[in-house]
């Protein structure tokens, strides 16, 4: 085992944009391997490791909303985009030899199982990679929300969420290339300043549940096992600081 992790069990938010890599939509599977390579470092430090995955690479409700659609009903069309992220995720992770579960919030009992929290919690403690598909089975919400949220009712110690950039910045940093990196914020910090990496739902419920959010930067090879060990360049969202 390498060096050991304070963390005994963590929640990472993959956003699907991630899963794209140099495509505009989908998924490239070096992409998925790399992070899946990823994973298996974070679980060779001793953590427990459970995923959400994004559904951006594929589809967004607002983005149906935008084009006529009912808003609801695209928004379950985005929820089967992150079982398929989901799905493909699961692939990669078994590639490495990690045992694997895909719980689902939207019951598809061929594909995978339903999401029943004290299944999760036993998966989790033997060992197991634990996806949790479909966001929150609800309508209106996103996949950062449901990983606060499934964060919260694993009793998780830390919610890390891998995205484009390597940190909260004080502006979108892919707009603004004068944004500055905060190395530490709060989670009042964060909604006052709406500095939108997360949404407002999700940083509300971490702040609830007294759950530190990690952002750092998933397209670095290596990036969240470097993170779990304190390593590299992140941002961490506390009570105070
Ligand atoms: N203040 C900020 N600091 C850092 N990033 C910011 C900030 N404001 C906006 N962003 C943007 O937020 C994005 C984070 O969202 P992300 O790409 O993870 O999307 P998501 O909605 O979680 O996932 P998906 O791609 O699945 O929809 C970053 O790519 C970044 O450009
Ligand atoms: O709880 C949820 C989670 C997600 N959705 C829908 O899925 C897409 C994709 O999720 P992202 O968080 O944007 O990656 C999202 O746009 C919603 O349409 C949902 O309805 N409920």
């Amino acid at each position: 085992m390498n060096q050991p992790t304070s963390y005994k069990r963590v929640m990472l938010k993959v956003s699907g944009e991630a899963l794209m890599g140099n495509r505009d939509y989908g998924l490239e599977s070096a992409t998925v391997r790399r992070i899946a390579e990823d994973v298996k470092g974070a679980v060779a430090l001793g953590a427990e490791v459970c995923l959400v995955i994004g559904g951006g690479n594929i589809f967004r409700g607002i983005a149906g909303a935008a084009a006529g659609m009912d808003r609801a009903q695209a928004d379950y069309m985005g929820m089967l985009a992150t079982v398929m992220n989901a799905l493909a995720m699961q692939s990669a992770l078994e590639k490495q030899g990690l045992p694997t579960r895909v719980l689902s919030a939207i019951p598809m009992q061929s594909l995978c199982e339903p999401y029943i929290r004290r299944r999760a919690m036993r998966h989790m403690e033997k060992g197991r990679v634990v996806i949790f598909a479909a966001g929150t089975g609800n309508p209106f919400f996103t996949t950062d929300t449901a990983a606060a949220l499934r964060a919260a009712e694993m009793e998780c110690d830390a919610l890390f969420k891998g995205t484009q950039v390597d940190g909260v910045y004080s502006a979108d940093p892919r707009k603004n290339p004068k944004a500055e990196r905060y190395v530490t914020l709060t989670y009042l910090d964060m909604l006052a300043r709406d500095l939108l990496v997360m949404d407002a739902a999700a940083i509300s419920l971490c702040r609830e549940n007294k759950l530190p959010i990690i952002v750092f930067n998933i397209h670095e090879p290596g990036a969240f096992t470097a993170v779990m060990k304190g390593e590299g360049k992140f941002t961490t969202v506390v009570e105070q600081h």
